[in-house]
């Protein structure tokens, strides 16, 4: 494909990620799929286009509104391709010049599109003008939602949700040690470092393909963030442990319980999604896991876990929330969190909580958490359930994990005790 037909594709893929309420890496495989005409490295520079126009959406806005154009994907992407890498006009130019246009490249410049390009030459992304939440390429609501829980680091924490995620990996001690797993790795030419807060974790050197590995089809290793991997050593499971993962999902968490129970004991890894558990399934075969039963959380089950009152020494809520502790992983998810949003899942979070309680044995301990920056999902809830349930203590009332200070996603994790 000619740089004008991949500048063309990176746009018609920004329009269909804007026009589906799909997240964007789902929407981009299908667009690629569908497009057999395209190379590997044609998927590589559109995609890598389309991505860095998201990362800076907020501020590529306010360039293109500043230069009286309407931000559009294509105008957006001509911003970038100037602002972000620094193309001259004539370069811009002449990805529009292919004379006759084959059947994929873009239609001509038109003249303000020109006059864009002149008038961003020489421009930076960031400028003093830019509010708070341009800036940092939030919801214009967010920096003072989150004012509150971060004080004076609300700013370094909003530039660290910009930042890519580095890949963590959490060794899986049912299969190896930590030093066997960075010796496997190494053999497949893969860089491991030990992470500083999970004695589970390994930071990896730049964006191996991980699941092609030896190391991860045997199941050594699992793609785990470091600060979801500190979710599960606070729960502090120990082997012949009676849990419950009400919010199982896809079982990341699921899997570090686990192996920390060392496949003693009994693990039930519940969730509303029956999608989420056929990929927990095949994880937890994979990691060589036989402690855990999966169970769809429909009718049947609800009451089957209302038999089960009281009887489990951990309940973990690993609670569905706004996601805001992981924006540096899906750029376009901060554009799709509305304060509505954020009041629906706070219910969800109270019933949760109110669910997970009355299953925790006299003795045992409640774990709650989220990967949300936000106080309402948060301390409030723990705040508001411990004023209801006096029967719990808290072992620890609320540990913040923040990308910018702890290099982790963002997570809020709450241990409370039951004590009657
Ligand atoms: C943060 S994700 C869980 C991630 C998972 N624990 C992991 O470590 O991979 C939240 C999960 O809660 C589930 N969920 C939403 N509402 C629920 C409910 N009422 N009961 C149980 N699970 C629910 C969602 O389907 C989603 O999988």
């Amino acid at each position: 494909m000619t740089p004008g037909a991949r500048f063309q594709e990176a746009v018609a893929l920004l329009g269909a990620i804007a026009a589906s309420d799909r997240p964007a890496d789902g929407v981009a495989s299908a667009f690629v799929r569908a497009r057999r005409y395209m190379g590997s490295k044609d998927r590589r520079a559109v995609t890598s286009l389309a991505w860095g126009v998201l990362r800076c959406r907020a501020r590529l806005t306010w360039h293109v509104e500043r230069c009286d154009l309407t931000p559009t994907p294509r105008s957006l992407a001509l911003a970038y391709l100037v602002v972000v890498e620094g193309q001259s006009a004539a370069t811009v130019r002449a990805l529009f010049a292919a004379s006759p246009p084959g059947p994929h490249d873009p239609s001509p410049l038109t003249v303000p599109e020109s006059g864009l390009v002149m008038a961003l030459q020489g421009k930076s992304l960031e400028d003093r003008g830019m509010r708070a939440s341009v800036r940092y390429e939030v919801p214009v609501w967010i920096p003072e939602r989150l004012a509150p829980a971060l004080g004076e680091a609300l700013h370094a924490e909003l530039e660290a949700l910009l930042a890519e995620a580095p890949v963590d990996l959490r060794v899986n001690t049912l299969k190896a040690t930590r030093d066997a797993a960075v010796r496997a790795l190494a053999d497949e030419g893969i860089s491991a470092t030990p992470g500083s807060l999970s004695p589970l974790s390994l930071r990896l050197e730049g964006r191996p393909h991980v699941a092609a590995t030896r190391a991860f089809q045997d199941g050594l290793v699992e793609v785990q963030d470091e600060g979801s991997q500190l979710v599960a050593l606070m729960a502090e499971v120990t082997p012949g442990m009676a849990v419950l993962d009400l919010c199982a999902g896809a079982g990341g968490k699921t899997l570090a319980l686990a192996a920390a129970m060392e496949n003693k004991g009994s693990l039930i890894a519940t969730d509303v999604s029956a999608g989420r558990l056929e990929r927990a399934r095949v994880r937890l075969h994979r990691a060589g896991v036989h402690n855990v039963t999966c169970r769809v959380l429909d009718a049947e089950t609800s009451r089957w876990l209302k038999r089960r009152k009281g009887s489990f020494d951990r309940v973990l809520i690993d609670a569905p929330c706004s996601g805001t502790g992981t924006w540096r992983r899906n750029p376009d998810a901060r554009w799709r969190l509305t304060p509505e949003r954020v009041q629906a899942l706070v219910a969800e979070q109270a019933g949760l909580l109110e669910r997970g309680a009355g299953l925790v044995k006299p003795g045992g301990r409640l774990v709650y958490a989220t990967c949300s920056l936000l106080p309402e999902e948060n301390e409030d809830r723990i705040t508001a359930f411990l004023s209801a349930h006096p029967e719990y203590e808290p072992t620890n009332k609320g540990r913040r994990l923040l990308p910018g200070r702890d290099g982790t996603d963002g997570f809020f994790i709450a241990v409370l005790t039951r004590s009657s």
